[in-house]
Order: C-alpha cells, then sequence, then structure tokens
C-alpha cells in the first residue's frame, strides 16, 4: 500500500509503517500527479482535497485530516466517489483552549487589567470553546457561551443570543467552524456591524478560522480606535493581510492547536481509523509515544495570584516566543508555512507534573489541567 501524508504530522511514520510505504510531501503544494497512485491520504488543513487532486486517482481507498476543522474537504465529492473519509473531532482542542487562556493572560498583563474581573464571552461552544471555558471557570472567569445550533439541543448549558454576547462581554473568543451558507453561517460572522456592537475596549481573540472575522473591518477598527486583539488565524492565509499585524497585540501563524499532544492525538484518531477500516487490531499506543513529563517543585499560594499564573504558563508555552519571530517572518515568502512547520512542538498543561513544596494540592491549578502531584 502507498501512504500520501503531509509532511508536517508527527508520528505518522511510527503509527502507519507497517501499513506500507509512507511519502511524506509538502501538504499546501501537493498535486494531482503526487497522488495518483496513493491508496491512503492523510492531510492536514493545507490540503484542498477535491476533484481537481484526485481525479487521476482510481485506487484511493481512505482520506484522514488530522485536523478539527474539514472546511479544506470536498465531503460531497469524496461522497460521489465512496471514498471513506476521517478528520479528528476534538483532538486538539486542548491546546486550542491553553492558547486561547494564554493570550487572555498575555494582554490582561499589557493592559494591567484582572482576568477574574472579566466576562468573556465564547462563540461557538463545542470541542475548543468548552476548552477555554474549562481553562476560565478554574480561573474564576465569568463566561458566557453564544451558540444557537447547541441552544437547540438538550446542551444542559445556558446559552446567549450573539446580539447579548457583544453587547455584554469584556473579551470575546471565537470557536466556529467556517461555513458559507445557512442561517447560522459564520463567514464574516464579525463583520463592520457587528464590530461596532463590541462594547469600547473589548478585547478580541480569534483562533478559529480567518475569515470568521472581517479582517478589513477589523483593520478599519483599529485604525480608529486601538482596542486589544490576539489573532492567531487570519483571511488570506499564508498571506495575513500584512497592515493588519502591527495593530494586534498576539499574532501567531495559525498554531492555536499545535501542542504536540493535538498533533499527536490527530494522527493517532486516523490510525485508529485506518485500523478500523481495514478491520486490523491497533498494536501502537500513544502514551508510549509522547515523552514523559516534565516534573517541577513550586512553591506556590494556595490561590496564585495572575502574576504567578501567568509565570507557570509561560514555562510551559511563551505564547511572546511565537508573536515576536512571527512579526519578523509574516511578510517573508514561505514565513508564515516554514514557522508553522518548524515549530518547536509545545506540551500542554497536562505535561507539567507541579510538586508543591508546602506538600499542598492548588486546586485552580489541577482545575486548569495541571498534573497535581503532592508529596
Ligand atoms: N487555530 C487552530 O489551530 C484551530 C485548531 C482547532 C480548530 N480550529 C477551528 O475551530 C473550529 C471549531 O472547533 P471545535 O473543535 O470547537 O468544533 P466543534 O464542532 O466542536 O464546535 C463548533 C461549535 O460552533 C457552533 N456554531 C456553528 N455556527 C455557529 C454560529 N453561527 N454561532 C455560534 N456558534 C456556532 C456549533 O454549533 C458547534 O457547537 C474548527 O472548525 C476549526 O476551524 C482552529
Ligand atoms: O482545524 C484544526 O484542527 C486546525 O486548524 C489545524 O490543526 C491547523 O493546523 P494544520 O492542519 O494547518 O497543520
Amino acid at each position: 500500500m502507498k501512504l500520501v501524508v503531509d509532511e508536517n504530522m508527527p508520528f505518522v511514520r511510527e503509527l502507519f509503517a507497517d501499513f506500507g510505504e509512507i511519502v511524506a510531501l509538502n501538504g499546501r503544494h501537493l498535486s494531482a500527479a503526487q497522488v495518483s497512485d496513493a491508496d491512503v491520504l492523510l492531510v492536514r488543513s493545507v490540503t484542498q482535497v477535491n476533484q481537481s487532486l484526485l481525479a487521476n486517482n482510481t485506487q484511493l481507498k481512505f482520506v484522514g485530516s488530522a485536523t478539527i476543522g474539514t472546511d479544506h474537504i470536498d465531503h460531497a465529492y469524496l461522497g460521489s466517489r465512496g471514498i471513506p473519509f476521517a478528520s479528528a473531532p476534538g483532538c486538539n482542542a486542548t491546546s486550542v483552549g491553553e492558547y486561547v487562556f494564554n493570550a487572555l493572560l498575555e494582554l490582561a498583563d499589557k493592559y494591567h487589567a484582572d482576568l477574574r474581573q472579566k466576562t468573556v464571552g465564547i462563540i461557538g461552544a463545542g470541542n475548543t470553546g468548552s476548552a477555554v471555558a474549562k481553562c476560565l471557570t478554574a480561573w474564576g472567569v465569568k463566561v458566557l457561551l453564544c451558540d444557537p445550533l447547541l441552544a437547540q439541543t438538550e446542551d444542559p448549558r445556558e446559552f446567549v443570543t450573539l446580539e447579548q454576547l457583544l453587547a455584554e462581554a469584556d473579551a470575546i473568543s471565537l470557536h466556529v467552524p467556517i461555513s458559507h451558507q445557512g442561517e447560522h453561517a459564520t463567514y464574516h460572522l464579525l463583520d463592520a456591524d457587528k464590530l461596532a456592537l463590541m462594547k469600547p475596549d473589548c478585547w478580541l481573540v480569534n483562533a478559529s478560522r480567518g475569515d470568521v472575522v472581517d479582517n478589513h473591518a477589523l483593520l478599519a477598527k483599529l485604525r480608529a480606535q486601538p482596542f486589544p486583539v490576539a489573532l492567531d488565524v487570519w483571511e488570506g492565509e499564508p498571506k495575513p493581510l500584512a497592515e493588519l499585524v502591527p495593530l494586534v497585540d498576539i499574532a501567531t501563524p495559525h498554531i492555536a492547536g499545535y501542542s504536540l499532544e493535538g498533533k499527536a492525538l490527530g494522527t493517532y484518531m486516523l490510525y485508529q481509523t485506518l485500523c478500523e477500516l481495514l478491520q486490523v487490531s491497533p498494536t501502537k499506543s500513544l502514551t508510549e509515544l509522547l515523552p514523559v513529563n516534565w516534573y517541577q517543585t513550586l512553591t506556590l499560594n494556595q490561590t496564585p495570584d495572575q502574576a504567578e499564573l501567568l509565570r507557570l504558563c509561560r514555562f510551559i508555552y511563551d505564547l511572546r516566543d511565537d508573536d515576536r519571530q512571527f512579526r519578523k517572518i509574516h511578510q517573508i515568502p514561505d514565513g508564515f508555512d516554514n514557522m508553522r512547520k518548524n515549530h518547536r512542538h509545545r506540551r500542554e498543561f497536562s505535561a507539567l507534573a507541579l510538586v508543591n513544596a508546602d506538600g499542598s494540592e492548588v486546586d485552580c491549578l489541577s482545575k486548569l489541567g495541571f498534573s497535581g502531584v503532592t508529596r
């Protein structure tokens, strides 16, 4: 069997080598010729999987995307060809949750604000939105959820309308898929009119898809009156609107989901699906592939203050490093993709096992996901 895979997919050889020959290629520039004799195609979000990529291939048995978003997949075309497809729902949700929490802590630090005095509005309350809510709730921050689709279900959580969220939130984080049609389409969900409904100085974080926010409208608003913004995703990736970058406080190249755990789980979920499809038992486990946790002895107050929490979060992932690098490379040809390809995989909070020197467990840190170890 021949497996054509995105080169930016950790542990792909360890997990898939037993199935056949692995050919790892640049996913952004994958051509029809390169996939013409593939039996299995494993992609990430930068590969458009559609008729023009697959028309020459008559032997494809499986397409997998090691991502949460699937807007790069022509589902109707795969369906019409009867080609099985799987993605990896939720694989990097914790990573996104921790990225957004870190970003909000950085904004709070920069603007001398207490995050716990803020109300954070989360638009889209699925896997990534819930992961953000989990971190914020653990830290005692009030959260508003807007998700008109989940609001129609048995979901027991309380939901608000978009208008209510825009009117009440001191910070907004976006967690919707990109969609272009229907009552709840998310393309330019925050357009000039909606941006105008935000409270003055409301913070904005986008780690969903770039075109959920009208980037030109955001640029105009920031030029008229700067306010705190963190963007991980951009319209027109891999070429973000150059004038927008200097006006935002935190700028990164679509790496919110790039924890080692999140990326590895994406690959692993596809391994499980292919095993199922081929009716073979999985023989590999994800935990044996991941490196060991870090142990850190700390002396912490029972409830750390915001500065102490930020220090701890920066210890595991210092968002400012990615922000600094991004500002240097975003206008260089291939800079955006190269930074992603060479991104040093960060670990999730769970990889940091805290040994509190006074022997006590710090409740909010356990709730945030740090491995709490007391002695
Ligand atoms: N930056 C990154 O690295 C990164 C990583 C993972 C996912 N993402 C993006 O984030 C998106 C969300 O991921 P997820 O795991 O939370 O997906 P999910 O499917 O678990 O949740 C998405 C939620 O959005 C809701 N929704 C849809 N339209 C809406 C609307 N108009 N208003 C409010 N809510 C709406 C849905 O009902 C759903 O509950 C993905 O589709 C992907 O595009 C980005
Ligand atoms: O939808 C997702 O899971 C993320 O946006 C995705 O992981 C981004 O990374 P990429 O697939 O482009 O490497």
